[in-house]
């Protein structure tokens, strides 16, 4: 057996000394020949299949995306089976990420179809000179059986991009944006928006509402998020609209940042007053991405948006026959009206960019205009209230970590009879909890400021009612006097 062997390393040994001696001596044509056919050859006795997936393709400017999804699905679903790992830290990404090595190999299933990858690189030709200094270029290179190529292009290939996607959205540093004034929008990168890192630590778990109305909105938080297929199917843009009303410090702030959190999007905080025109609110719509919320806090004070629209279609009506050909279009493109904020929510623009939710927030519902608000548009109408004693409850968990306690009752029957928002509360736990660690302390101190603010309120009533009082009453003089007047006028005249 041994002596087979070593017969057969003689003839290879001897094969590739002939080979190198006789190579240049063969014509260049005649070598591509025998190339291709040994290729051929080859390939047909090779049951398998390679796709090769380059980091760079043709220049050094642009990093490959199906290379930048294949190297985070690999590095959350395949990682684990490799011996040799490396972990980095992304450009854009708050996570390390561990994915394997150069020259490691991994598997993968598929519909019970098992692939191959492995990870390598070509090093830089140092032969060559060249004016760009050329470094190593890594690859992934994909193997699976011939038979199941079909599945691969057609199916694998899209579920690789999709999920490693996802594992980059879950990995990146979430934004907030906030948007600059027009004037500001030049020079090379320009941008309708200027950003920071997202780190509010508000969550649903930290947010005091009643538990039923927050599990509702988690449930339809979960809804959209998972809705891609559904709202295809019936035509609709893949958005969602939440209207936040309620008095100062009830927690819309808190519960927009809560939801950022939950779905894990960023956030595009809209200043609808540093925006001039409907075209301006057009480019800063478009410069949004998908997996994001834009907001627009206190929408009652940003715009004079009540009943504009109604009487501006008044006006052009009027005008009709006024315009002149050829006179410019002002109105509309000039300035920001509330058609142009009902384009932005629900026009042929919102669709493009991906999943997006849009939320305003107001503390005088009343004083929006109803187009605005309608259900389609703000699809949820959310009631921030004062606090309740199930809020108190939450508040009183994250604050000073008790769930139950003798003083709770007397903090029950007090919030019923009182208007105070979680923010007060929240306060009044807090105020002790600096000096006082002591957690019977705290709550009697929150009994306290819940029994001054009951006071107040009610020397506010009271007030407000002696005011009403004397109002009424100097109205009945005046009238009373008014009827003598004219009774004497009546008089006199006769
Ligand atoms: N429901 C709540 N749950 C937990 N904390 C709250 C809640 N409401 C208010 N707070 C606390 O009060 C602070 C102010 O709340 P927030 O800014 O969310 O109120 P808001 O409703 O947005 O007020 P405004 O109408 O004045 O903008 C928060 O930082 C938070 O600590
Ligand atoms: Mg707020």
């Amino acid at each position: 057996m041994a002596e087979s062997w070593a017969g057969l390393g003689s003839a290879i040994a001897s094969f590739l000394f002939l080979y190198a001696v006789v190579k240049d001596h063969i014509p260049f044509q005649l070598r591509q020949y025998f190339a291709n056919f040994f290729h051929k050859v080859i390939s047909f006795a090779n049951p398998y299949q390679q796709i090769i997936i380059h980091e760079y393709n043709g220049d050094y400017m642009h990093r490959d995306k199906l290379y930048a999804a294949t190297q985070a699905y690999l590095s959350a679903a395949c990682s684990f089976r490799a011996r040799k790992l490396k972990a980095e830290l992304g450009q854009e990404s708050d996570k390390p990420s561990v994915t394997f090595d150069n020259y490691e190999e991994v598997t993968d299933t598929f519909r019970g179809v098992t692939v191959w990858w492995y990870a390598s690189m070509t090093l830089p030709n140092s032969k060559t000179i060249s004016f760009y200094s050329e470094g190593e270029r890594k690859y992934y290179l994909l193997t699976f059986h011939k038979c199941h190529r079909k599945l691969v292009e057609g199916e694998y290939l899209d579920h690789i991009l999709r999920e490693g996607r996802d594992v980059m959205t879950r990995r990146r540093q979430r934004k907030l944006f906030t948007n600059s004034p027009s004037r500001n929008w030049y020079g090379y990168k320009s941008s309708a928006w200027s950003h920071v890192a997202f780190e509010h630590p508000a969550t649903f778990d930290t947010l005091a509402m009643d538990p039923k109305k927050k599990e509702e909105i988690i449930d339809d938080l979960v809804t959209f998020r998972e809705g891609k297929e559904y709202y295809k199917k019936i035509g609709k843009a893949w958005k969602r609209g939440y209207l936040l009303y309620g008095p100062p410090g009830t927690g819309k702030s808190s519960m927009i940042a809560a939801i950022a959190n939950f779905l894990e999007y960023d956030v595009y905080d809209l200043e609808l007053t540093a925006v001039k025109t409907n075209t301006e609110l057009r480019k800063i719509f478009i410069e949004t991405t998908g997996k994001s919320i834009i907001v627009v806090e206190d929408i009652d004070c940003s715009l004079d948006l009540t009943g504009k629209r109604k009487e501006k279609k008044e006006k052009n009506d009027e005008e009709e026959d006024k315009k002149l050909p050829g006179k410019e279009e002002t109105d509309d493109n000039t300035k920001l009206t509330l058609s142009g904020l009902l384009n932005f929510i629900d026009g042929l623009w919102s669709a493009c960019g991906g999943e997006r939710i849009i939320i305003f927030t107001t503390n005088h519902l009343e004083k929006l205009d109803p187009a605005l608000i309608r259900r389609g548009r703000m699809d949820m109408h959310i009631e921030m209230s004062y606090c309740t004693f199930e809020a108190f409850k939450v508040l009183a968990k994250n604050y000073l970590g008790v769930v139950e306690h003798d003083k709770f009752d007397t903090i029950r029957t007090l919030l019923c009879d009182v208007n105070m928002s979680p923010a007060d509360v929240a306060e009044g736990l807090m105020l002790k909890k600096s000096r006082n660690t002591d957690v019977g302390a705290c709550l009697e101190n929150l009994i306290k400021v819940i029994e001054a603010a009951k006071e107040a309120e009610a020397n506010k009533k009271a007030q407000e009612e002696l005011a009403a009082k004397e109002n009424e009453e100097l109205t009945e003089e005046e009238s009373s006097v008014e009827k003598a007047l004219d009774l004497e006028d009546s008089n006199s005249e006769m």
